[in-house]
């Protein structure tokens, strides 16, 4: 199959930056693993050598341009960025989707369906610059799906939610639909919400959905290392594995987008730094007092900036802490160096 740069989700962006630099050749990460990168261009797939032998600075769905011996020079400015504080006790970032233009956030009508976590989710596609789509699976099995949407609809303005049937052929077009060709998409949720059924239909692909998984199936479906996947209406769709546990990071303009109601009516306290809590002359209380804004919508508001402030706070520190040990190694060596006469 020939692809065009532009069914890869190649664009003007991408172009003025290739400008510069014309003697390269542009490709598109579509995985990434620990000593080596794959790309996509026109002829497929090739693999990737990175400058420096390491490979945790790129994330699938970049863009980096090339020398002729297929040596990465440089990765392209991002449109869009998605990063989460690493799992386990360790503060580091973890990188994990570049140039996403479509955030599908997954969840379920039944007891999965948690405002808290969606709000988290559009926190994260906001920061991230990527446009976000509610879908709500197993619409099938509900009898009041309309209260889902609802609630949905009202966790930030103007937001897209979907009710499906993932397994239904005309519904999984609906979704498709919001990523045309050429751009890219990722999905993510907890687990058993229909993410894999859902990446079924949009790709045409056959992965294990978590029923099979736990049959007697093990071993027939084979993992793919490859990350980024042709979606059948031309779009891309990047597999995020982990994106369940989700820890926010450098989010606070993410968070506050998604919470503008509060944002807006904190601009009209009396004080600029106002906490909303017991001042004199605060928009947002009073707004509490009239019935226009949910006090437990405030509460999660501030629980999600807490942990964004705490999880950059943890992951700055780790960065500066890291930068001091290298230059600690380099004055080292210097000093060695210059003892030896060198
Ligand atoms: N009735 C109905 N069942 C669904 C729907 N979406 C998913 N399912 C079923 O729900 C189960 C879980 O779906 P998966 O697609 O494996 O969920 P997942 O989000 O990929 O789960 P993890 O891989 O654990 O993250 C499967 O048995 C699906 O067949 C839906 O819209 N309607
Ligand atoms: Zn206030």
């Amino acid at each position: 199959m020939f692809l065009s740069l532009s069914d890869l989700g190649w664009s003007p962006h991408f172009a003025a930056q290739h400008a510069a630099d014309p003697s390269c050749l542009p490709f598109r990460i579509a995985a990434v693993h620990r000593d080596r990168l794959i790309g996509f261009g026109p002829d497929g797939e090739v693999p990737l050598l990175s400058p420096d032998q390491s490979t945790g600075t790129f994330a699938v769905g970049d863009w980096v341009l090339t020398d002729d011996t297929k040596h990465i020079c440089r990765v392209l400015d991002r449109r869009s960025l998605l990063q989460r504080r690493a799992a386990g006790t360790g503060a580091t970032a973890q990188l994990i989707a570049a140039n996403v233009d479509v955030l599908y956030i997954v969840s379920s009508c039944n007891a999965d369906f948690n405002p808290p976590r969606l709000e988290r989710y559009l926190a994260l596609a906001h920061q991230a610059g990527c446009y976000p789509v509610i879908i709500l699976t197993k619409a099938d099995a509900c009898d009041d799906t309309g209260s889902y949407v609802d609630t949905a609809q009202s966790l930030a303005p103007f937001l897209t939610v979907l009710a499906v049937n993932a397994m239904d052929h005309t519904d999984v077009e609906q979704v498709l639909s919001w990523c045309p060709k050429g751009q890219t998409s990722a999905l993510v949720g907890s687990s058993g919400v229909g993410k894999t059924t859902l990446a079924n239909g949009m790709t045409g692909r056959d992965q294990a959905t978590a029923g099979i998984r736990e049959d007697d199936a093990r071993g027939r479906h084979t993992t793919t290392a490859r990350a980024l996947h042709h979606m059948r209406n031309g779009g891309w769709l990047i597999d995020t594995p982990g994106m369940r546990a989700l820890r926010l990071l450098d989010a606070q303009e993410g968070v506050d987008e998604v919470f503008s109601d509060i944002s807006e009516l904190s601009q009209n306290c009396r004080f600029s730094d106002c906490q909303h809590d017991t001042e004199p002359g605060c928009a947002v209380q009073a707004a509490i007092g009239i019935g226009a804004l949910d006090p437990a919508r405030l509460e999660r508001w501030r629980k999600l900036r807490r942990e964004d402030q705490r999880n950059s706070a943890s992951v700055a520190q780790a960065r500066a802490r890291d930068k001091a040990f290298g230059k600690m190694v380099r004055n080292v060596m210097h000093e060695k160096k210059t003892r030896k006469g060198l």
